[in-house]
């Protein structure tokens, strides 16, 4: 079938209505719950950075599952969420997690899974098991390569609201074909092969729906040229989508929210300072710019 690509570009028509709203009598229940699955040692930032961003863009509760070895260090460093230690085999999460995950999922509203996972047989088994979950899912890192070779489970899951947000390598890793140089038409083609939300990173990052639209971003710049600054984006998706967006306007929203805040903590501490807390600390003035 020939889709006719509509590629539309994120500005405050759309931004404003899908910002979901705070209700003033609204308690930390009322703007979700959210599990965050990952980190590895090696990998102690990425969770905590997921964690911190979707605090700061509004849900109510956040989880953070991670290996016991790192447990004391995220429990140190992430105040306003709540990590909880897991089992683990080589410094990475182990498949005897599982129950554990599954118990506190059957509480939470959304899953975000793959910040620091790191690349093993058992955590690669974690993810297969957990994309089978009838709850909302924001796949990021070594959640999507765990898809490699695996792509009939991301399948399984269409009509279940899914957010994958690879980098170029990670979107080749599990069949992304961007041999013909287009990003928006490989995003529409994958989103709509595997009836998910596709969130092709990169410089104006190319939000894709399972229905056809092409949402092309316009903020962010090098300063989120750095580790860990994916790891926020998925933690600010994560968090729209535990304050009931839908998945399409919570990567929308999203993506522009974390390039905004990027680009007003380059003007701040310029390109090459930014660091991806500092991105995470910037993220109340964007919100600010779309509630103006
Ligand atoms: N503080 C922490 O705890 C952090 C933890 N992290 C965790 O590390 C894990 C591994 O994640 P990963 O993304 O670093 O590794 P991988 O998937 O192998 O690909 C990366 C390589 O691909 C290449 N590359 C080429 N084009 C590219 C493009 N457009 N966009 C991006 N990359 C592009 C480029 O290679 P190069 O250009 O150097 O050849 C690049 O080095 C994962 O769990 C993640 O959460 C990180 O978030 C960092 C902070
Ligand atoms: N030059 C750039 N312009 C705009 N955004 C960028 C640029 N470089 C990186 N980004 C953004 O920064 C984030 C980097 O994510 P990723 O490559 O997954 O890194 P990590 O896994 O280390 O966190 C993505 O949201 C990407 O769109």
């Amino acid at each position: 079938m020939e889709v006719t690509t509509l590629i539309r570009t994120v500005g405050l028509d759309l931004l404003k209505p899908a910002l979901p709203q705070r209700q003033l009598d609204g308690h930390k229940g009322t703007f979700g719950k959210l599990l965050i699955v990952g980190g590895a040692v090696g990998y102690t930032g990425a969770p905590y950075l997921t964690a911190s961003a979707a605090v700061r863009t509004g849900c109510g509760l956040v989880s953070l599952g991670v290996p016991k070895t790192i447990w004391p260090i995220e429990a140190a460093k992430c105040v306003s969420a709540m990590p909880f230690p897991l089992p683990e085999k080589n410094g990475m999460l182990a498949g005897k997690a599982l129950p554990q995950i599954l118990e506190k999922l059957d509480g939470c509203d959304v899953l975000a899974l793959g910040p620091g996972l790191g690349r093993g047989r058992e955590t690669a088994r974690l993810v297969w098991e957990l994309l089978k979950t009838e709850k909302p899912l924001v796949l990021d890192a070594d959640g999507i390569n765990a898809l490699s070779g695996h792509i009939d489970l991301l399948d399984a899951r269409r009509g279940r609201p899914t957010v994958l947000t690879p980098h170029e390598v990670e979107f080749a890793r599990i069949g992304g074909d961007l041999s013909r140089g287009d990003r928006e038409r490989a995003a529409q083609d994958f989103a709509m092969a595997h009836g998910c939300v596709l969130v092709l990173k990169g410089h104006r990052t190319v939000t894709a729906s399972p229905e056809g639209d092409v949402l092309v971003n316009t903020t962010g710049g090098s300063g989120l040229a750095k580790g860990g600054s994916g790891d926020v984006l998925t933690g600010v998706i994560a968090s729209l989508m535990a304050q009931r967006a839908d998945a399409l306007r919570a990567a929308a929203v999203g993506v522009w929210l974390h390039g905004r805040a990027g680009d007003l903590a380059e003007q701040e501490l310029t390109a090459y300072s930014v660091t991806p807390e500092d991105v995470v600390r910037k993220l109340p003035d964007a919100i600010r710019e779309i509630l103006e």
